[in-house]
């Protein structure tokens, strides 16, 4: 947990600038409080960042980590542009402008930077106030009191449900919802937008979830209100306590019953408050919360205008002098039980509250030592807070000396990225051109007399938009059909849309491990598409159904499969340019074929990724839950790495035998129930018990180490997640282990043996990726180069994956059998699967 310190105001995190800030997410929480030393007019936190309004420029200021946020000041900032407010998104920061001049105050600037965000905004009347949600913003209008959201509103629907007619006095928003309290006597908070029920579609009791909507608030008055990622909380006008509603987790920890609270900031799925009771120290509530904060912040923010009635000045917030501003705080409310008011709420001081004489003798007392133990307390707090400053100025002028120097290098490479995008938008019209080249056509009698008129006796399987079945063409070929569903109206759209991407991805891939396409009809309203017949069915079959008649799959044959379908994901992603994201990989899409082979299958949902990864594709999800990646579905960005997370998931059903969401268990979600017996190092609970354990230790080892790289790919953040050609590199290593590194003297297994290699394809050769010619060819040249590469590749040996990962700058010398260390994650699975050994380094060069 990092503390930070700030001169001194109320509510942040998810939500409006306040005196406490919140970031959250997959790096863990951080607390960031105003105490003092005036360096912050407030804070705001999202996932990863908290950024403060610096007093002395009047711009925000972010630090933590978040690829999408620009740590330091945000850019680009407006020339002499100043702030009033800031307010964090998850992934995005919008900043209040002040106004520049008396005759334009009827005009509002917004400011925003980050994900899908950075861009002005001008509006006409001028905003009280501003708030972020995860990917939307609002702001409340100062006249009409009235709010207008823009952003995203596909997730959230925050734009569409606003309330008309209706006087808020402020606003907070949540991850995909804002609540408001109403202005005037009528203090009830109001929240509208998405619940999580409908945002998420997931089912409440199986996962975790308890409460109910965020439309749900309490109807009493509130003094204000933050809004978590599906819960909100609300400080009660009648007794300073805190109320919560919306969806929590099961075994979350409630919010104090009886403190009262002054300020609150809401994380995800926590929230922290600042309670006078606790001396101004924060206390947190929900799950996930950062532990432990023992220093006093601030209650609130520095207003210039005096303190109103109900609300005194409070003393020990420190505010600009010459400024002639205050922090002001609501007095309490009544004193406690077995005291009386003996002074009542003034502009300086709060009420007092005085024990009643039938208890006074002994407690007077008991009130003294207190009052004697303050000063040295007090005297420790300033030490405390005097070094705190120093170590905390230190580390900022490190870590700001390093983020400079990094920009400056960062600029150079800007300058490829934006090569690299050239080449996208070159390649798809190509792509366009270059039309269906392989594929042959049928006619739709053809195709019902070779399934029997699509018999159900010849049916070998169902999706979602259609049916395969088995056939027999006129030439004796065994071909799998699937023919397009056509019931629903909207059904036809999507099968049609997937018809054609099917279509025209697989007429352009060849990959030994992927489903090959034959041909297609297209007649009427009916849609087929003809594949090579997989004789032996899917892995989902093998794993969860004992196909009839079929052999049980043992440990080396299922992680032969691992690899080569990783092998196929791998060339989707890496060596065809634009990469190709397959966005449906689950073990129903994983056939295999008669020599137990398997082959990626199921193209309908993929999409051309664009050719720098690092620029996410917004894409509202689809695939198939459990193995949806959680970054893609709750922020609609799409990267291969996608793909990465689904294949982990995929990874821990090959391990386990256990379905991605399996409701026989507890804890029906894979990677909910195995990645912590992983991480604890209990692989053995998470193998799948039917089969025999590896005879030797180095095959326990392997499965060891396959678990740990299924725990990488289905790390939350997709950055953090290896890229598939690292995936691919240490399964071999696993399947190797598995197999007993063959020594010297041994034969060495023919590439089909291992890995079903015999539809290796001599023509078009080139396994250069998108990255990698970036940094030789120019764009153009490098457009030219790649289209070719689209009609044939060849299926990508390991030592030919080792040199092109190299060229991208993240060499890891196993070539030479060494595993370099490095700071990239897709090294780390490297290293976690070890250096080869000399036998081993051998065994992989001649086989894969
Ligand atoms: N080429 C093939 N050879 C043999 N069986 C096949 C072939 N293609 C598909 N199948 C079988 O048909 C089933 C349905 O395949 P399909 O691709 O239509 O849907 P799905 O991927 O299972 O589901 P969804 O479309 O909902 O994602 C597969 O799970 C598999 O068992």
């Amino acid at each position: 947990m990092v503390f930070a310190i700030f001169s001194s105001q109320t509510v942040s995190g998810l939500g409006s600038m306040s005196s406490i800030a919140v970031s959250y997410g997959e790096d863990g929480t951080v607390f960031c409080g105003l105490a003092f030393g005036r360096l912050s007019l407030g804070l705001t936190g999202g996932d990863g960042f908290v950024c403060g309004l610096l007093m002395d420029s009047n711009q925000p200021y972010c630090w933590g980590n978040n690829i999408y946020i620009k740590l330091g000041v945000p850019q680009p900032i407006p020339e002499r542009a100043e702030y009033l407010q800031i307010s964090a998104g998850d992934n995005h920061l919008c900043a209040l402008r002040k106004p520049p001049l008396k005759r334009r105050r009827n005009r509002s600037h917004v400011d925003c930077w980050g994900y899908n965000m950075t861009a002005s905004h001008v509006f006409d009347g001028a905003f009280d106030s501003i708030t972020a949600g995860s990917v939307f913003n609002c702001g409340l209008f100062a006249r009409n009191r009235s709010v207008f959201c823009w952003g995203d509103d596909t997730s959230s629907a925050v734009t569409s449900l606003t309330p008309l007619n209706f006087r808020f006095r402020a606003i907070s928003a949540g991850g995909f919802f804002v609540c408001g309290v109403g202005e005037g006597p009528d203090a009830r908070a109001r929240c509208w937008g998405q619940s999580l029920r409908m945002n998420m579609g997931l089912d409440r009791e199986n996962d975790g979830y308890v409460g109910a909507d965020v439309d749900s608030a309490p109807p009493e008055p509130m003094l204000s209100v933050v809004g978590g990622r599906f819960h909100a909380c609300g400080i009660r006008r009648s007794d300073h306590r805190v109320v919560c509603w919306g969806f929590r987790l099961e075994h979350s920890v409630p919010p104090p019953e009886k403190a009262r609270a002054n300020a609150m900031t809401a994380g995800d799925y926590f929230t922290c408050g600042v309670f006078p009771d606790y001396s101004m120290r924060p206390l947190c509530w929900g799950l996930g919360y950062p532990t432990s904060i023992p220093m006093a912040v601030s209650p609130g923010l520095c207003v210039s205008s005096p303190c109103g009635p109900g609300y005194y000045e409070y003393a020990r917030a420190a505010c600009a002098p010459s400024s002639g501003s205050r922090v002001c705080v609501p007095c309490s409310v009544a004193c406690r039980d077995g005291t009386y008011e003996s002074s009542p709420c003034s502009p300086n001081a709060d009420r007092q509250c005085s024990l009643n004489a039938t208890t006074g003798g002994s407690n007077s007392t008991d009130r003294r030592k207190p009052a004697s133990l303050q000063w040295p307390m007090l005297v420790a707090e300033l030490v405390f807070a005097f070094v705190f400053v120093l170590s905390v100025s230190a580390i900022a002028c490190i870590y700001v000396r390093y983020k400079l120097r990094r920009f400056s290098s960062r600029g150079k490479s800007e300058a490829k990225v934006t090569r690299s995008q050239a080449c996208a938008v070159k390649v798809r019209p190509e792509v366009e051109e270059l039309k269906i080249r392989r594929a042959q056509t049928f006619t739709y009698e053809e195709l019902e007399r070779a399934t029997d008129g699509f018999s159900e006796a010849s049916q070998v399987g169902k999706g979602s938009f259609s049916c395969v079945f088995k056939g027999v063409l006129r030439d004796g070929t065994v071909v799998a059909v699937k023919r397009a569903i056509t019931a629903a109206s909207d059904n036809v759209r999507k099968s049609s849309k997937e018809f054609h991407t099917e279509l025209d991805l697989l007429s352009r891939l060849n990959h030994a491990h992927l489903l090959n396409l034959l041909g297609y009809c297209e007649e009427g309203g009916e849609r087929l598409l003809v594949y090579e017949y997989m004789a032996n069915g899917s892995l989902h079959q093998h794993l969860h159904h004992a196909r009839k008649g079929g052999e049980c799959f043992d440990w080396v044959r299922r992680v032969t499969i691992a690899v080569q379908a990783a092998r196929g994901i791998e060339y989707l992603h890496g060596y065809a340019c634009p990469p190709v994201i397959h966005r449906d990989i689950k073990s129903s899409n994983i056939l295999i074929d008669e020599e137990h082979n398997a082959r990626v299958a199921d193209f309908g949902l993929s999409l051309l990724g664009p050719a720098d990864s690092g620029s996410p594709l917004s894409e509202l999800p689809a695939g198939t839950l459990g193995y949806l990646d959680p970054e893609y579905y709750r922020l609609h960005y799409l990267t291969t790495k996608s793909d990465v997370y689904s294949f982990g998931v995929l990874l821990l059903e090959i391990l386990s035998g256990r379905k991605a969401i399996d409701m026989r268990f507890e804890e029906c979600n894979i990677v909910e129930w195995a990645v912590p017996l992983i991480k604890a190092g209990d692989v053995v609970a998470v193998l799948d018990q039917s089969l025999v354990a590896p005879a030797c230790a180095e095959g326990g080892e392997a499965l060891k180490r396959i678990a740990n790289v299924a725990c990488k790919c289905v790390r939350m953040r997709g950055k953090e997640r290896p890229s598939m050609d690292r995936v691919t590199t240490a399964l071999e290593r696993a399947l190797a282990m598995l197999m007993g590194s063959p020594s010297e003297e041994q034969a060495i297994l023919p590439t089909e043996v291992v890995l079903g290699s015999s539809r290796l394809h001599k023509k078009g050769m080139s396994n250069r990726s998108c990255s990698e010619t970036t940094t030789t060819v120019d764009a153009e040249e490098r457009c030219e180069f790649r289209a070719p590469s689209w009609i044939t590749f060849p299926s990508v040996a390991s030592s030919q994956r080792r040199r092109s990962s190299m060229s991208d700058g993240e060499g890891d010398g196993e070539a030479a059998g060494v595993v370099v260390a490095g700071r990239n994650v897709g090294v780390e699975v490297a290293e976690e699967i070890g250096p080869a050994s000399p036998q081993q380094a051998l065994f992989l060069q001649h086989n894969f």
